[in-house]
């Protein structure tokens, strides 16, 4: 069995807030995309279109298509606009505390058959579930980013969710044409646990000396067929969200393998967070990435 979804709220209009709204919206679906500053959700609209219009352009989707889904997406900067949501997706930063704030106070003012999802990277579905008045109806969605490029999207059930939100959201995945993958509800999950200690791995790399920005790069993506090399990956997650996914990983996990390395902690207290920031394991203020080690 599974609820009627029809309007969808995402909460957080950073990349992957974009990008959930982008393909919900061309799935059909109405969104109402919310975020705490207006500036961003003016930029996320234009992001949303240009990412729209490259489609079109590849002749993926028609033009028409671009502009009804541009239409189906509302963006609000309170949460009260999100009151008859049929199913809320929360995609703010990669912080317990903040998720856990977002989700008392969104409750308050869903209905009581709303769903809640989680797009977190990391954090225990579980815990997160027992900061809700609805345990049995919340849920991980993990999306992967680029959202309109990527196939998986992991599911995560808490230890309360029931078949039917299990099932609703299973449906929702297949209409917006993506596979799922289902994992148990254990740090980072399926794809995290395997690819985040990969990059940390290749910070300590660099960290060590054995190899520089370049060269870690170029070793990944032509020796192990990679699409992009770990540091630019990293650039491209946000170094904040790498480094909160290793601390999760670390303190679920009590092994000492996942220790974030120093020089991420090191480039994330310089506000050094990646392309978002314009500046990583690369600089991205001139015409193209420059390594900076
Ligand atoms: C941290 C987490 O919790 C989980 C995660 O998401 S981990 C990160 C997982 N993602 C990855 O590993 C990405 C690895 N990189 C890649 O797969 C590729 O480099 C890439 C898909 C990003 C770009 O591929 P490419 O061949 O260089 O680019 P290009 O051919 O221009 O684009 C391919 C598609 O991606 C889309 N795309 C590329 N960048 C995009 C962006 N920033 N936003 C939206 N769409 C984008 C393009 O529109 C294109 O879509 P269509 O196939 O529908 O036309
Ligand atoms: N980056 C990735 O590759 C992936 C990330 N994720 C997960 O998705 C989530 C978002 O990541 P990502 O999009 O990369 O992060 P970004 O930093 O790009 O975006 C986060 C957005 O959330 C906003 N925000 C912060 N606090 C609130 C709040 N209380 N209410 C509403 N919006 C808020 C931020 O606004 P402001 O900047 O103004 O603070 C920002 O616009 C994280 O949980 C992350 O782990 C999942 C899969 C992949």
């Amino acid at each position: 069995m599974t609820v009627a979804i029809k309007k969808v709220g995402v909460i957080g209009s950073g990349q992957m807030g974009n990008g959930i709204a982008h393909v919900a919206a061309l799935a059909g679906f109405d969104v109402v995309l919310n975020d705490v500053s207006g500036d961003r959700l003016k930029s996320a609209l234009a992001t949303i279109n240009g990412n729209l219009t490259r489609q079109v352009a590849k002749k993926a989707i028609s033009e028409s298509d671009r502009k009804q889904a541009l239409d189906r997406i509302a963006s609000a900067e309170s949460l009260d606009a999100l009151a008859d949501c049929d199913l809320v997706i929360e995609t703010a930063i990669e912080k317990e505390e903040t998720k856990r704030k977002i989700f008392h106070e969104v409750c308050a003012v869903l209905k009581p058959e709303a769903i809640v999802a989680t797009n977190s990277s990391s954090i225990s579905i579980t815990r997160l579930a027992a900061s809700t008045d609805r345990p049995e109806k919340f849920i991980g969605i993990h999306f992967m980013n680029p959202v309109p490029a990527m196939e998986l999207v992991e599911l995560i059930r808490g230890i309360a969710t029931d078949d039917m939100t299990f099932d609703t959201a299973k449906a929702f995945v297949a209409k917006l044409g993506k596979q799922v993958a289902v994992s148990e509800d254990f740090p980072a999950f399926i794809v995290n646990r395997i690819l985040l200690p990969m990059i940390n791995e290749a910070i300590y790399t660099l960290y060590e000396g054995v190899g520089n920005v370049e060269a870690i790069d170029a070793a990944m993506k032509l020796g192990a067929h990679h699409p992009m090399g770990p540091l630019e990956l990293a650039d491209f997650i946000g170094l904040d969200t790498c480094l909160s996914i290793m601390q999760v990983l670390h303190e679920g996990l009590a092994d000492s393998k996942y220790r974030p390395c120093p020089l991420l902690v090191k480039y994330v207290e310089a506000g050094w967070l990646g392309r978002k920031s314009q500046r990583g394991f690369y600089d991205y203020r001139g015409d193209k990435p420059i390594p900076t080690r």
